[in-house]
């Protein structure tokens, strides 16, 4: 069995020795929303929600393929996208009118895989495009339980009594809370018995249905197992639910950044009250001199880097961590923050007089690559310290809104 609760690709892989594909229905209008714009196609951060939830499948390297289900005409959207963010693993398909038409579609695609080295797989995975945020442990105990029992689902406790009312708009009866749970996503099924419940099906249950669980139970008596899953799960279905979504990704991107300090050691001092006055704010930091040789793992691990300059020194070490960055073609999936801290002595000219449009100049093309450049000055003094406090929570505020309007300001600590 599978060493549950740890997040780790090699622990899953050793899990799941079997074939395992995703469907994602995104064919929707969103209608809920009340936008224009399908909510599957609605952007954080300069990216669609769909190729978020694409992400977090494509990164486990147990998934072989990834189809997608989504209406005729945004199959141009769809494409452009997958080109855009690079999605290996995916290939857009002609969604339905209904959810489980999508689905439907989605599953059919997977047994006329054309590409030798994609075989059909043995379980298949079923997961609304609306929900990004799905955790590589969850996943495995599903494929596990699907692979076992034919049908597995991810459930959570109810937050509200379920009700019956009469036509007339008073209350029949109410269930007994504790004895139900909602029904969420991902659901996990062997693909023959999810391909069989489609063939079987009604067209009743395509124009109404909205549970998988349920067709696998009533056309192949299959008992799905039920495994209750983390808050993050949720349905991406209201206006408020992208505001909670864009605001969990910036919350993911901001735990931690890595100071470069150059080794001098004013930048060390301050990097460590920096450190200090972070942790206070929940945020952990890694003190690095340099980005060479070992310390280069920092690019590929952080989306936040806060280079610390002292006294006369310029934006060529900003330059150089954009060059590195570059690289590692870091900011494709998200926006990337490089706050430039410059620290003067008390006699030096500040830089904003020296040197004023510098850091507006690189922020600018930086901007176009998705890399927010961000300057703050604080000046040696017998204080500094307390300066330094203020530096950690003016870096902190602009690491966690990635403001594309504040790009390019120096601002004073
Ligand atoms: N004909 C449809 C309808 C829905 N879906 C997908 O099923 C998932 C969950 O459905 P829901 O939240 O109801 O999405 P919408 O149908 O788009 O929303 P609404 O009901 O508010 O219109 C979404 O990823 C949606 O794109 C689909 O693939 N094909
Ligand atoms: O969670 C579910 C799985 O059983 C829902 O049925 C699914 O997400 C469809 O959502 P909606 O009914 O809003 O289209």
């Amino acid at each position: 069995m599978c060493e549950a609760g740890k997040s780790d690709h090699h622990s899953a892989e050793r899990c799941v020795d079997f074939p395992v594909s995703v469907v994602l229905p995104a064919g929707g209008t969103g209608e809920r929303t009340g936008l224009q714009t399908p909510k599957q196609f609605c952007t954080f951060l300069g990216r669609p929600l769909i190729s978020y939830t694409i992400q977090a499948f494509e990164s486990m390297p147990w998934i072989q393929s990834i189809v997608v289900a989504v209406a005729k005409e945004n199959m141009d959207l769809m494409t452009d996208i997958i080109q855009r963010f690079k999605h290996r693993k995916v290939r857009a398909v002609p969604g339905g009118s209904t959810r489980h038409r999508s689905i439907c579609n989605g599953v059919l695609a997977l047994g006329e895989e054309e590409r030798p080295a994609v075989g059909r797989p043995k379980v298949v995975i079923i997961h609304d495009a609306v929900r990004p945020f799905v955790e590589e442990d969850f996943l495995c105990k599903i494929a596990m339980a699907a692979k076992e029992q034919g049908a597995a689902g991810a459930i959570r406790p109810l937050v509200s009594t379920v009700i019956a009312t009469t036509s007339e708009g008073y209350l029949d009866h109410s269930l007994e809370r504790a004895k139900y749970r909602a029904s969420e996503m991902p659901q996990g099924f062997t693909y023959d018995v999810i391909s069989q419940a489609y063939q079987r099906c009604s067209e009743s249950d395509f124009e109404f249905g909205t549970e998988c669980l349920h067709l696998a139970l009533q056309y192949c008596g299959t008992n799905a197992k039920l495994i209750e899953g983390p808050p993050t799960l949720w349905k991406v279905t209201y206006k408020r639910d992208l505001a909670a979504a864009e605001s969990i990704i910036k919350e993911t991107l901001s735990r931690s950044a890595c100071v470069i300090t150059g080794g001098l050691a004013e930048a060390v001092n301050l990097a460590d009250a920096l450190r200090k006055a972070v942790g206070a704010l929940d945020m952990e930091l890694d003190i690095v001199p340099d980005l060479m040789g070992d310390n280069a793992r920092c690019l590929l691990k952080e989306w936040n880097f806060i280079q610390v300059s002292v006294s006369h020194s310029c934006l060529s070490e900003v330059e150089a961590i954009l060059v590195a960055l570059e690289a590692e073609n870091r900011a494709l999936l998200h926006p990337v923050v490089v706050i430039w801290v410059h620290f003067s002595r008390t006699d030096e000219l500040p830089v904003s007089e020296r040197a004023p449009t510098a850091i507006t100049e690189l922020a600018s093309t930086a901007k176009h690559r998705n890399i927010l450049i961000y300057g703050i000055q604080l000046k040696q003094s017998k204080h500094w310290e307390r300066s330094a406090s203020r530096v950690a929570e003016i870096a902190s505020a602009l690491i966690r809104e990635r403001s594309p309007a504040l790009v390019g300001q120096l601002l004073q600590a």
